[in-house]
């Protein structure tokens, strides 16, 4: 027997370990079986160069508890040590300026076990005791004991051991208990050792007989160790890849398609990605993708090591390269990562580029559920967004899907404004919007489907992209003002009747504190309606980004929604409600124009006296006059707004005409659409 000091030269490793690991205690089980499946594989390689000549037999690892002994127990049949091998690799865990170190990495378990090698010593986490029996495959080697309380003290003991290789023994202490229970080792088996390449079992197989789960002979695997991933693309079919992607999303939908990645230069990197069908909410489809390093499990939170939009992709990732074991913040910086993002990024984009080629119509089919994703990727990697150009798609209300250069074609001869900027129209909801899309199909546009999640940010994003182009909601204005071009058509209103009816129109809009509304006046065609309701293109924007970004602290989105009535100058009905008005208040209003306008000649004839005269020049009567003035005009405008709104409260017509605006666009509700039906009946 021999004793020693565990070489460390900070006073005692064990309260650091168990402090500073506390939080992720459960990765020791991980660390204990990849060491196991490491001795394993390493007797495989000198068995095939001929350094190991005995027979290999089944290198299962085996994981057992004993809940009497209150032991948890690894044993591998692989390359096992000679108590100078003990004493190398595990006595000496060279370790200078451990404080320091740990200062620096307080919470990230990760990386100090990773930074150290203190792979082995984790199992201190939860055991107050831990045995390692092992008898090394050289020639005539001695069975040793390695026995180690948790005090820097360990034991060596020479043992009697048939069996080649080791069994880590862990005496679970008291505030572990739950690594004593089958479902809670089962539980990290599967999430650590899935897919290690060295066969793992824990207890025997089961089966259910006359209501009762009974043990069975043989012993259960709980691992696959030939993953989909490692294998050859070509040995694999498609259902293979749904039934792999099954098993690791067991609740999900089948995917819409994948890619198999398999690198070995620069880097080493395999894996399997999946594009889910992504449903509304981005957030939830994120952190799918499993990090695996030679098989061993890792994380689940790829977020450093592939791009942001990557992270809606499910699947596995693997890769020897990954420095898996440093902190967060090194990842960002470290060249190799940086690497693979890239890589992955233009593999996915190249993949993206060879299903649209070999099969487009299948690719659109599948478009609806790539877009976000797509979309996702051109917002935020400029990378991407270049190689998206071959493939990105735009859908129309028609149900036809483009790429940018085939829809610019498209549009180029009827959607060029007088400016020379290409108009694109779209839609964020066809069915609301829908007269507005009539309008602008009668008139030979195309109109474009943005409904998605990311629209409002990709149409900022296309028109900083695109020169010379703008997008305009369907909704945004009148069809003819949609698209400036030259020609406009000539309006049947003076300027005192647009006056007059802008006053016999305001006075019914339903203005609230939510809902502001402007009234204008646009020539159009006869067969144009009468009046519509269209929302400013920039107002709509700025509150929907703002909404977007949360929180109610915003200027944007404290604004009222504003609203644009547009009344048709051209249209028959108007023209019956300026008769209408003309019979009913005309010669007031008529008269009251005529004094206003007097009054109006009058005070500009003032101003004009002023004009270049310092404010103590001015004559103070001139100055009375003009007050008198400025009081009388504002008095008689009173006095014609409340006659156009009186006139405006009994006629019918204009409140169908402003109804029927709201109707269209779907604002129409509650008692105003009570109402409306009431009247209408009414009218006819
Ligand atoms: N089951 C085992 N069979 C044979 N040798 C082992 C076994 N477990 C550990 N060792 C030896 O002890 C060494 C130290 O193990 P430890 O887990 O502390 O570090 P590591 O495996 O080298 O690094 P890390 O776990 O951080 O990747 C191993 O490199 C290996 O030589």
């Amino acid at each position: 027997m021999s004793k020693g000091n565990i070489g460390v030269s900070s006073e005692n490793i064990f309260p650091i370990i168990k402090k500073f690991l506390y939080s992720d205690h459960e990765i020791f089980l991980r660390e204990l079986v990849s060491n196991a499946v490491d001795a394993s594989q390493k007797l495989k390689t000198l068995s095939s160069v001929g350094e190991f000549k005995g027979e290999i037999g089944d290198l299962k690892v085996k994981i057992a508890i004993d809940p009497k002994e209150k032991t948890l127990t690894i044993s591998d049949r692989g390359v096992g040590m000679t108590a100078e091998e003990i004493e190398k690799y595990i006595n000496q865990i060279a370790f200078s300026g451990a404080e320091e170190f740990l200062d620096k990495y307080k919470t990230d378990a990760h990386a100090i076990i990773g930074h150290f090698g203190l792979g082995f010593y984790s199992s201190f986490m939860v055991a107050k005791k831990v045995e390692i029996h092992t008898l090394s495959h050289k020639e005539g080697a001695q069975a040793v004991k390695w026995s180690c309380d948790g005090s820097p003290e360990y034991t060596i003991d020479e043992i009697k051991k048939e069996d080649r290789g080791t069994d880590i023994v862990l005496y679970i202490d008291d505030e572990n208990k739950q690594f004593l229970e089958k479902a809670e080792i089962t539980r990290l088996l599967n999430k650590y050792c899935r897919f290690l390449p060295i066969e793992v079992t824990f207890g025997k197989k089961t089966e259910w007989k006359d209501g009762k789960e009974v043990e069975l002979e043989e012993d259960n695997v709980v691992n696959d160790t030939n993953p989909l991933w490692t294998r050859k693309p070509a040995d694999l079919k498609d259902e293979d890849y749904k039934k792999f992607y099954r098993d690791l999303y067991p609740m999900s939908e089948d995917p819409i398609f994948n890619i198999h990645l398999n690198v070995d230069y620069p880097f080493n990197l395999t894996g399997v990605l999946y594009f889910p069908k992504i449903k509304n909410n981005v957030e939830v489809q994120k952190n799918k993708i499993q990090l695996y390093s030679n098989q061993v499990f890792i994380t689940d939170s790829v977020e450093n090591i592939v791009p942001e939009f990557l992270t809606l992709l499910h699947g596995v990732l693997d890769s020897p390269d990954i420095p898996l074991n440093v902190s967060r913040s090194y990842l960002q910086s470290d060249g190799n990562v940086k690497k693979i993002s890239n890589h992955i990024t233009k593999k996915v984009a190249d993949r993206l580029a060879e299903i649209f080629k070999e099969d487009r119509k299948g690719f659109e089919e599948k478009w609806d559920s790539l877009k976000l994703f797509i979309e996702y990727g051109k917002l935020t990697e400029e990378k991407f967004y270049d190689k998206a150009q071959k493939f990105a798609l735009l859908k129309n209300t028609d149900g036809k899907y483009f790429t940018l250069d085939e829809y610019k074609e498209i549009i180029k001869e009827n959607q060029t404004d007088k400016d020379k900027q290409l108009v694109y129209l779209y839609t964020t909801n066809a069915t609301e919007q829908h007269s507005f899309i009539q309008g602008a199909k009668d008139k030979g546009y195309d109109v474009l489907e943005m409904d998605g999640q990311l629209d409002t940010h990709f149409i900022n994003h296309l028109e900083q992209k695109l020169e010379k182009t703008r997008f305009v909601r369907v909704d945004a204005d009148v069809v003819e003002k949609l698209i400036p071009k030259e020609d406009t058509i000539e309006s049947k209103l003076t300027a005192g009747d647009k006056d007059d009816l802008t006053q016999v129109f305001s006075a019914k809009v339903p203005n609230s504190d939510k809902m502001n509304f402007i009234v204008a006046f646009e020539a159009m065609g006869a067969s144009a309606n009468p009046a519509m309701i269209t929302q400013q293109e920039f107002m709509r924007r700025m509150k929907e980004m703002s909404a977007m970004q949360g929180g109610g602290m915003n200027f944007y989105g404290e604004m009222p929604d504003s609203y644009q009535l547009v009344v048709n100058e051209n249209h028959p009905l108007v023209e019956r409600i300026l008769a209408e008005k003309k019979e009913k208040v005309g010669e007031q209003t008529d008269s009251l124009r005529s004094k206003i306008e007097s009054l109006n000649k009058k005070r500009s004839e003032i101003e004009k006296a002023k004009e270049g005269k310092k404010e103590e020049e001015i004559p103070q009567a001139q100055k009375d006059e003009l007050s008198d003035l400025d009081k009388k005009i504002s008095e008689l405008n009173d006095k014609k707004t409340k006659i156009l709104s009186a006139f405006s409260m009994d006629n019918k017509l204009v409140s169908q005409l402003i109804d029927l605006a709201l109707l269209s666009n779907n604002m129409l509700k509650g008692e105003a659409l009570t109402k409306f039906v009431k009247r209408s009946i009414d009218l006819i």
